[in-house]
């Protein structure tokens, strides 16, 4: 079928994100890990390419994002999207601005909109100010993110230094107005020459608005739930189909297992709830690992009873991540645990495991590429954004969920697996 949606993620779990908020449409959906490397064919209505590079340096990410806007427009498709964070991720020398600005001038346009709200997840933006809950994004867990600590809430003010093009902001009392006031608003700052507009969003009505306002657009930006409207939108135009729900992919029957490096404030009290309820689980520590390595981990894996679900993590509290950075530094420190997941990850698929829960952007994009997992189908969401996909692994067919770090509730890790039972 057709590409009409192309969407491009700058981590794994946003991608599995979007997939599923858009899979709620009835309009098919398709997940590819990377750029594929083949013209496209097969293609779905929504089509998404899940890249890694949220903290990659700004020519990197320019880069990839463009193939991957190439490989789109080669699959047809006429709407583009690019999925950041919910929470704005991005470091001091952040790619948000620069990618759009650079996919805006490939598809040429002289606007776009930032919308990273979520109100299902609890983040909202009023006044260009960003909120995590009840917390401005500075003040919430997000201020310690290993990779990327926010320390400013305001969108725009966060926006403006990565981008040449002026920055403005079409408020919550506009998009209050309707879809016409906000297209009018979005015309007045076009006249102005303003290019970035981040629009204000406290509840999925405010999506709608927004969604219908920006339904023309070439590009628009933002996290997945700004998004989720769309399909509906363009199936009424005619644009694109739905279709009946094909049947639900299915996985080799095997154990199971949970893989953590997340170190968010909700992936912290996923991994005790685990641990209160007495699951098998192994903790890593990246000095540990930087001296010894793997072994210890893999021999713990292969010595486990199949019949119970293990639990490896790195999560911990943010005193522990930084003493970690600060031995090792940031980046070490990460893909020390990065490469000994993926390891695990590996290992287990070798010995039969055949259903992955996953916590962490960073840390899915590392398991998804040691697993060899190039393209994901779409299943049930267990909590809003976090769908269980199915994937070929070598030659196992595998069950895998990638959960964003601030995603899910306390009780993620054993909901998960109930929500995949038939
Ligand atoms: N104990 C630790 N010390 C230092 N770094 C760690 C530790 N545990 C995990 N990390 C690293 O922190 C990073 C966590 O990022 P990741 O994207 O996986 O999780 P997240 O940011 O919570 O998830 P998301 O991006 O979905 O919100 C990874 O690079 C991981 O390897
Ligand atoms: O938008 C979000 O919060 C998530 O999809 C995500 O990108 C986490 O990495």
């Amino acid at each position: 079928m057709a590409t009409f949606f192309g969407a491009i993620a700058d981590d794994f779990t946003g991608a599995t994100d979007l997939a599923g908020l858009l899979a709620r449409s009835g309009v098919p959906v398709s997940l590819r890990m990377g750029v594929p490397t083949e013209p496209p064919q097969n293609t779905a209505p929504l089509e998404i390419i899940a890249l890694k590079c949220r903290t990659s340096p700004v020519q990197e990410a320019v880069q990839e994002t463009q193939a991957a806007l190439e490989w789109l427009k080669a699959a047809g498709a006429q709407r583009f999207f690019w999925k950041y964070c919910s929470t704005f991720d991005s470091t001091a020398k952040g790619n948000i601005g620069p990618v759009a600005e650079n996919l805006m001038a490939t598809l040429g346009v002289n606007q776009t909109i930032y919308c990273p709200a979520f109100p299902e997840n609890g983040r909202a933006i009023f006044m260009g100010n960003l909120f995590v809950g009840e917390q401005p994004l500075s003040e919430s867990p997000m201020k310690d993110h290993p990779l990327t600590p926010m320390r400013d809430s305001n969108l725009t003010r966060l926006l403006a230094p990565q981008v040449t093009k002026p920055v403005g902001l079409a408020n919550r009392l506009t998009v209050a107005k309707g879809a016409a006031a906000l297209g009018e608003r979005l015309a007045e700052l076009a006249a102005n020459g303003v290019a970035h507009v981040v629009v204000d969003a406290v509840a999925n009505d405010d999506l709608d608005v927004i969604a219908e306002a920006c339904q023309d657009m070439t590009l628009l930006t933002g996290g997945s739930a700004v998004a989720m409207p769309l399909p509906e939108l363009w199936a009424n135009q005619g644009l694109l189909k739905k279709s009946t729900p094909s049947d639900v992919p299915s996985y080799d029957p095997g154990p199971a297992i949970v893989l953590s490096g997340s170190c968010s404030s909700m992936t912290n009290k996923q991994v005790a709830d685990f641990l209160e309820k007495g699951g098998p689980s192994f903790r890593l520590d990246p000095l540990e690992i930087a001296e010894t390595g793997n072994d210890k981990v893999l021999n713990w894996l292969a010595s486990q009873d199949s019949s119970a679900t293990p639990l490896i993590y790195a999560t911990a509290a943010p005193d522990a991540v930084r003493a970690a950075q600060d031995r090792l530094d940031v980046e070490r420190a990460g893909s020390l645990i990065e490469d000994t997941l993926a390891a695990c990850a590996q290992e287990a698929r070798d010995s039969g495991y055949r259903r992955f829960v996953v916590a962490g952007g960073e840390t899915s994009g590392a398991v998804t590429k040691a697993l060899g997992v190039t393209r994901l189908n779409i299943g049930a969401e267990i909590a809003p954004g976090v769908p269980w996909c199915f994937a070929s692994s070598h030659n196992a067919r595998i069950a895998i969920t990638l959960k964003s770090g601030n995603f899910g509730n306390e009780q993620f890790f054993s909901k998960a697996f109930e929500v995949l039972e038939p």
